[in-house]
């Protein structure tokens, strides 16, 4: 049989479209779209498998960023802050393709950046990204042997800051709580993959495997409990959820054990009537409904409530109910316990989202410890005489947590602080009659919580 001739790279290759929405995925970043919406808007017709390598290709990427400009800086003449933002995006996304992806042959990392740049920026973009992409590639294999690396700064707060791609004056301030071992540690599980991990809901845990078993869904592994959280199930990663049948016929939710102990902490008696004051996207009204008798689910933004309701519909969760209020003027009489899952800086939860470390500034922490302030202040109002208020976060900030809760206190003296009943939680995740959850520490998201009793006495 005849073979038939090779056939030519093509010169000008076409852009595969997850390199295109990877650019546009970023460009709505910058515009201050959250990585996770973005994500989800701009990949509703892919393909699975495209997905899955688009989410691996935005969120490696993201993780790594400080390491990869370093490493593009030392090779571009003046440096990566001279360039437009999207030709900086497009060389991280190129860099990280080109060092990290083994799935992708370095001509196609290259060969792609530099026809997005000439398509997005012209011809000049183009150059400078096939410059500095095959420098990269050449440099890489000469340092095949120790992996390419850029030059370590001797300060150990800057050291840390570029290995694990955070900004240096959140480092700074961790290494000053925690030291620069355990801060090193919190950098690690920062920079590691969140697993997936789900709550059933109207049936049990092992009803929920085998469904999730016979439809072929992978699980991390069947055998074992998840760590904190051992009613819970873990997904092999990479697992598209909406498309699942469990998910259609709502048996369960997505919740990080981290939120699922904020429950437990809160250990709201059984048949109560629970205000949940900052719900959005609702799956800690879902853990408190399976034991209140009605829990008022309400947020400030309409957006994110059509979630808590499409999820409260999906699982038929009958005993939420969903409005839209300002917790700082709360819109439901007083109740026997109110929880306050407030706004905060989300520094508990950067593993899950690679993008919140480059959009956060430090003057974000008093532009929210003044809102949960002023939340936790209104929330405080519609708790009865007897009945529990529970603040939490998912930051690991102390202006955001004890700071938050002591300066409550001392204006709040008809509060007083409650541990939660024995056995509640686990002790480890206790500190004093606080819940404290680090993700070093504890392997799941960050959490904090308070629990507050209301005094009896009706003012008079
Ligand atoms: C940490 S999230 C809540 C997560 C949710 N409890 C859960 O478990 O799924 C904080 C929420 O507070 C809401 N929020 C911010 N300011 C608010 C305000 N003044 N009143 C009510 N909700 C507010 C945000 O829209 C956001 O949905």
């Amino acid at each position: 049989m005849p073979h038939s001739p090779p056939q030519p790279r093509p010169a000008t290759p076409s852009i595969t479209p997850t390199r295109i929405l990877a650019a546009d995925v970023l460009a709505d970043l910058r515009g201050g779209a959250l990585l996770d919406h973005a994500f989800e808007r701009r990949t509703a017709g892919l393909e699975a498998r495209d997905r899955r390598w688009l989410h691996e290709l935005l969120w490696e990427m993201l993780r790594r960023r400080g390491w990869l400009d370093a490493l593009l800086t030392e090779r571009v003449r003046g440096g990566l802050a001279r360039l437009d933002a999207d030709v900086t995006d497009l060389l991280r996304l190129g860099a990280y393709q080109l060092l990290y992806m083994g799935s992708v042959p370095a001509y196609a990392a290259i060969g792609q950046t530099v026809e997005l740049a000439k398509r997005r920026h012209g011809l000049g973009a183009s150059k400078l990204a096939n410059a500095v992409l095959r420098r990269i590639d050449r440099d890489r294999q000469d340092a095949a042997d120790t992996g390419l690396a850029p030059m370590l700064p001797d300060d150990p707060i800057d050291a840390l800051a570029l290995r694990h791609s955070h900004p240096r004056w959140l480092v700074a301030r961790w290494a000053e709580r925690f030291g620069l071992v355990e801060t090193a540690r919190l950098l690690a599980a920062n920079d590691a993959e969140a697993p997936v991990v789900v709550r059933p809901f109207g049936v049990t845990r092992d009803e929920l495997v085998a469904a999730l078993a016979g439809a072929g869904v992978g699980l991390a592994d069947p055998g074992r409990d998840v760590t904190w959280a051992r009613d819970s199930v873990q997904l092999a990663s990479g697992t598209q959820l909406t498309a699942l049948g469990a998910f259609r016929q709502g048996q369960f939710f997505v919740q990080d054990p981290a939120s699922t102990l904020v429950v437990q902490y809160a250990a709201v008696p059984e048949g109560a009537d629970v205000a949940d004051v900052c719900t959005a996207p609702g799956g800690k009204a879902l853990e408190l409904s399976r034991t209140a008798r009605a829990v008022y689910a309400s947020d400030v933004s309409t957006s994110r409530l059509r979630r808590v309701v499409a999820n409260v519909e999906r699982l038929h969760a009958d005993r939420v109910h969903v409005l839209a209020a300002d917790a700082r003027n709360p819109a439901v009489r007083p109740v026997d316990a109110v929880l306050v899952d407030a706004p905060c800086t989300g520094t508990g939860t950067f593993r899950r989202h690679p993008d919140a470390r480059w959009r956060l500034k430090i003057s974000d922490l008093a532009v929210m410890a003044s809102l949960q302030r002023a939340v936790l202040r209104g929330a405080a109002s519609i708790v009865r005489p007897g009945g529990l208020l529970v603040y939490s976060t998912c930051s690991l900030e102390p202006e955001e947590n004890d700071a938050q809760v002591d300066a409550f206190l001392a204006e709040h003296p008809e509060f007083t602080p409650e541990p939660p009943p024995d056995g509640a939680v686990p002790a480890a995740v206790l500190d004093g009659d606080r819940l404290r959850v680090l993700p070093h520490r504890h392997g799941v998201d960050g959490a904090f919580a308070a629990r507050l009793r209301r005094s009896d006495e009706v003012a008079a």
